[in-house]
């Protein structure tokens, strides 16, 4: 594979286009919002000039791969070459399954579409596609370039081949994988928005304040985060849409927590709009 279109330039797309590019990969990303590419590439460009400070990246190696990126607000120029797509727009499953139809019809016959769906079903989305076979989810965590998985969340079509070149594609990133077959959230954000809930209805039921919930949590069972400060940096919006479908696809115990709720209603996003159960101006 050479080369790797991202489409999405937002908290997921950037970090997978950054990691893509560093890598080795030709990258282009795709949005269709201009302002969220020009915040897409002063992210990318901070990231560069972060790994060279250092020590982690020369400069010369910095330059050469923010030159393998470019940026475009035009579907087929980022897609029309790719060995594979990487999809990252927001979690909503007939915008997904869109992007993947009008896909389908731009990319090559060997390309793979993989989808960065934190719960959704890739056979839903591969169904909609002439290639099921060569669609799969590439479940990517965030920040991607520190994170060390990648989820190959196999659909009921998936090729072996396709598995193998993922799993490849993934090794050449510096990731590990693990195979998963296709369940509503997979092996990670079923879990993980479980004890996300489950934190914010501790707030709700007022069993601590959200600092003391996050440090009971890092400190007491050994999380590297606290779950409310990383459905912050999950972003709200998109924790919402998660517990949505998971709650939708797997049952009551998935009801979205009321605070959750409001916070969105509320323009609270956490981390990306400045305020969520933290303030961070
Ligand atoms: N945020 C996380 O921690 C996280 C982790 C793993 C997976 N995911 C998944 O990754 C996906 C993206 O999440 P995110 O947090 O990066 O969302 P985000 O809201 O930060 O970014 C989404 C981007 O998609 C763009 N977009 C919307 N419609 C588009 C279209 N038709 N064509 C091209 N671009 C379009 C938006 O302009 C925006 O820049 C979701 O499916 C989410 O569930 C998120």
């Amino acid at each position: 594979m050479e080369i790797v279109s991202v489409i999405g330039s937002g908290t997921m797309g950037r970090g997978i286009a950054y990691t893509s590019a560093a890598a080795g990969f030709i990258t282009y990303v795709q949005d269709i919002s201009e302002s969220a590419l020009g915040t897409c590439r002063s992210y990318i460009e901070k990231q560069f000039n972060r790994a060279v400070e250092k020590g982690e990246l020369d400069r010369e190696t910095a330059d050469g791969a923010k030159n393998r990126i470019r940026y475009t607000t035009q579907l087929e120029e980022a897609a029309q070459d790719a060995d594979i797509v990487i999809e990252a727009v927001l979690e909503i499953m007939d915008l997904k399954i869109e992007i993947f139809k009008q896909l389908d019809k731009i990319v090559k016959p060997s390309a793979i579409l993989a989808t960065n769906t934190s719960t959704m079903s890739p056979t839903e989305i591969a169904a909609q596609t002439s290639r099921p076979e060569r669609c799969l989810a590439l479940h990517f965590f965030n920040p991607v370039p520190r994170m060390k998985l990648i989820e190959v969340v196999c659909g009921l079509e998936t090729s072996e081949e396709t598995i193998e070149r993922s799993f490849e594609f993934g090794k050449a990133l510096g990731k590990e994988c693990v195979k998963i077959n296709e369940f509503p959230g997979f092996a990670t954000s079923r879990m993980n928005c479980l004890i996300g809930n489950e934190a914010m209805n501790m707030v709700m039921e007022g069993v601590g304040t959200v600092e003391d919930i996050d440090k009971a949590i890092k400190l007491g069972l050994n999380h590297p985060m606290g779950p409310l400060e990383l459905a912050d940096l999950v972003g709200l919006d998109t924790r919402l849409r998660n517990m949505e479908y998971l709650h939708k696809t797997l049952g009551e115990k998935y009801r979205p927590c009321p605070i959750l709720v409001k916070y969105v209603k509320a323009g609270r996003l956490g981390k990306k709009s400045g305020k969520g159960f933290y303030n961070y101006n």
